[in-house]
């Protein structure tokens, strides 16, 4: 059902898999828990976003549903989007990065092909066999394109499930598949070609374009969940550090700061006055943003200036004035002149 004859927006999830867990905690640490009565049913409730339902599909269903617009919103791997999205635009990647999921499809020769150490190598070798390159993989449409790029003759051999044996078992050459540690290639006797990487992908937010350019209510959804996955992204590597310095007046604190790269932070630190019950030490309170990797040094540099009492804290959100992922979508929307 198109999104302008139902009632509630529809935003869905991976049922199953490497991406359901991770999905699942995103949502809930930028505030838009996902409430599932039973965990047998097929739909689910997010209290901080009525007026939306939760499905829960296969990651390739689910650009599918995004696609045809019986969904309007979807989480899924990028390299899924990339396979099925189809040749007309109704798929708008709203958010590209949301760091889980990170594997990339990547083309894979068995460890004996000792003279395969390159593309520039693949193609001699294909060149060289009586019959075209055998490729087996689930990702048909990128893996042609990119053999396509390199004038390699082959031939597709579709595999569900457990591709990589397909060279030990002899029907197909080589594989193209998701990689991540490398492990199950290697358990497999396959070397991924260095540059042979078809696609970087990690998890992504999608969403139908003629639901957002004809629904309100799904640009409103599409404003909330950027903002908050935006927010959230951008807070997860960072800490908050609260410390009291002795000095004479702020400014005078500001130039030690400055001084600092550290702490001395993009606009320069907040520093208000510590109302002390001792008149003889002015005291202030300093408050900065550091990245987590960057806390020893950040403390250390607090010290070298008297700094003490300090106190680190999580940051949950850090939000900007609009989230720029909603301005470059409503850009997106825009017809092309
Ligand atoms: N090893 C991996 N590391 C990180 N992410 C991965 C890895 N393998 C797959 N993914 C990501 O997870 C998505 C789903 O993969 P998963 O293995 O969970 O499902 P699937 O095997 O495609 O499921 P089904 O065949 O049932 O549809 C992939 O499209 C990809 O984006
Ligand atoms: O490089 P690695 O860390 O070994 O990960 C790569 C493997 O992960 C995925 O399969 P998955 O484990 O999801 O199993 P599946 O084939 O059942 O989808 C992918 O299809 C590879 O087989
Ligand atoms: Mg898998």
């Amino acid at each position: 059902m198109p999104t302008e004859e139902r009632a509630l927006i529809r935003l869905s999830l991976p049922s199953k898999g490497r991406l359901a867990e991770d999905s699942f905690q995103l949502l809930e640490e930028c505030g838009l828990k996902i409430y599932k009565p039973n965990p047998r049913q097929y739909a689910a409730t997010i209290p901080a976003l009525p007026g939306l339902v939760v499905l829960f599909q296969r990651p390739g269903d689910i650009v599918s549903s995004v696609r045809d617009g019986s969904v309007d919103f979807g989480i899924t791997g990028l390299d899924v989007v990339e396979e099925f999205k189809g040749p007309n635009q109704d798929i708008l990647i709203l958010h590209e990065a949301l760091q889980f999921g990170r594997c990339d499809l990547s083309l894979a020769v068995p460890e004996s092909l000792e003279g395969v150490q390159s593309m520039l190598d693949l193609q001699v070798y294909a060149s060289r066999l009586p019959s075209p390159l055998r490729v087996a993989t689930k990702y048909p449409v990128l893996t042609t394109q990119f053999l396509n790029q390199y004038q390699i003759p082959h031939t597709l051999i579709s595999a569900e499930g457990t591709l990589e044996l397909a060279p030990t078992i002899g029907y197909a050459d080589i594989i193209s598949d998701l990689v991540s540690s490398g492990q199950t290639l290697r358990d497999n006797r396959l070397r991924p070609l260095p540059d042979g990487n078809i696609l970087h992908s990690q998890a992504v937010l999608v969403a139908n374009r003629k639901a957002l350019q004809e629904n309100p209510q799904a640009l409103q959804v599409a404003h909330t969940l950027l903002e908050y996955i935006e927010a959230h992204l951008r807070a997860a590597g960072n800490l908050a550090i609260f410390a009291n310095i002795r000095g004479e007046s702020p400014e005078a604190i500001a130039r030690l700061v400055s001084e600092k790269p550290t702490i001395r932070g993009l606009q320069g630190p907040t520093i208000s006055p510590i109302l002390s019950q001792d008149p003889t030490t002015k005291w202030f309170a300093i408050n900065i943003i550091v990245p987590r990797a960057e806390l020893g040094q950040a403390i250390n540099e607090l010290r070298s200036i008297g700094g003490s009492g300090v106190v680190v804290m999580p940051v949950t959100y850090i939000f900007e004035e609009e989230p720029p992922r909603f301005k470059a979508m409503l850009a997106a929307l825009q017809p092309k002149a």
